[in-house]
């Protein structure tokens, strides 16, 4: 089946609130809800493809736009390529110009919405922020408060609490600690051997938890050989639904593992080579590129990247970047790990 090239749009507002529409009941998919767009034509760059759509559908002129996410969908009766562009700015009132309901939605609320099946990590990739930050290893809790503190001033809405040597319960004691002070300041995404107590929290699966719980999900096996560190191998009720699953990937069969999973996103490492990793030959640009397509989900890249390689990271189709010491901020003195 010939694949359709379609671009979508996820159209941002100043007060963070996103534009949704309704297909006609009669149209592909109709009856739900959408993210503005359509079938790019043979002539058209993507760009122009974007702003003709939006112009026919919500009678705005677009301004501001860059690449989301890129996803390949096959339906029973199509195979689409949702080429997604985030959009945040524009001329024009946005309204249904072909008579379609539209309505602006804060990005928490999209759950609430029923969409097309291939629209789900468009919704994740809609929700989730570009900065992914995983905490440094520190010297004591001062330092990560205030660390923590700098972060949310600086913007960060997304952290994973990393601290290397914790056992699981001095970890989960921390995170309590943590997330008493810090839990309406950012999404959290926490570790460790089980789905994380905390509403609202995600899990970030190591990427030998990842290979652990695939083995045990798809073939059924009981994961004995893989070792012993795996809480979730021996707890079926550990996968009860986090708020956001994730996974530490470094290759290609990784991210089919997360993919299979049904993870809302990954970090793929190292882009580049770190100082605290000389050794591990870094991915490499075009590799990276290649990777992400091969996925339909948000993809954070790790590894020596901060906030500057933003718009090369856009470029290559990414989420995002995610870091440790690149996103902690200047004051942080303690070496860490890129992460596992
Ligand atoms: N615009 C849009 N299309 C989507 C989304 N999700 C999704 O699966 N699709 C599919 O992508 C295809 C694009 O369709 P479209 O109907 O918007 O195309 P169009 O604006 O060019 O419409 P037309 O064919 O009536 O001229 C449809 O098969 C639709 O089901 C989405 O969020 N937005
Ligand atoms: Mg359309």
């Amino acid at each position: 089946m010939r694949r359709i090239h379609v671009i979508a749009a996820v159209i941002r507002d100043a007060q963070n609130r996103i534009l949704i529409a309704k297909r006609p009941d009669h149209a592909h998919q109709g009856g739900l809800w959408e993210f503005p767009g359509g079938k790019v034509e043979e002539a058209e760059t993507r760009r122009d493809g974007l702003g003709r759509e939006l112009l026919e559908e919500l009678g705005i002129a677009v301004t501001e736009a860059r690449p989301l996410l890129d996803i390949r969908h096959d339906y029973p009766d199509k195979s689409v390529r949702l080429d997604v562009w985030l959009v945040t700015g524009f001329d024009g009132e946005a309204h249904g110009a072909e008579g379609q309901p539209v309505r602006w939605v804060a990005a928490a609320e999209l759950d609430e919405y029923a969409f097309p099946a291939a629209n789900a990590p468009i919704v994740r990739a809609a929700q989730l922020p570009e900065q992914y930050l995983i905490t440094p290893d520190v010297a004591d809790e001062a330092e990560l408060f205030s660390g923590l503190e700098r972060a949310r001033d600086a913007g960060i809405r997304m952290v994973q609490l990393r601290q290397t040597g914790l056992d699981d319960a001095a970890y989960q004691a921390l995170a309590q600690r943590v997330l008493e002070k810090f839990g309406g300041d950012f999404q959290w995404m926490l570790k460790g051997d089980t789905s994380p107590v905390w509403p609202g929290a995600g899990w970030h699966l190591t990427s030998r938890q990842l290979r652990a719980m695939w083995t045990r999900q798809t073939q059924g096996q009981p994961g004995a050989t893989i070792g012993s560190g795996a809480g979730l191998l021996q707890d079926e009720d550990s996968f009860s639904s986090p708020a956001l699953l994730a996974a530490s990937c470094h290759n290609a069969e990784e991210l089919k593992m997360a993919a299979d999973l049904g993870a809302d996103f990954v970090t793929l490492s190292p882009i580049n080579s770190t100082a605290s990793h000389p050794d591990v030959q870094p991915l490499g640009w075009e590799r990276v590129r290649e990777l992400i397509d091969s996925v339909n989900m948000p993809v954070y890249l790790l590894g020596g990247l901060s906030a500057n390689e933003l718009p090369e990271a856009f470029e290559a189709g990414a989420q995002g970047v995610a870091g440790i010491r690149q996103l902690w901020g200047r004051s942080s003195s303690i070496s860490s790990n890129v992460a596992s």
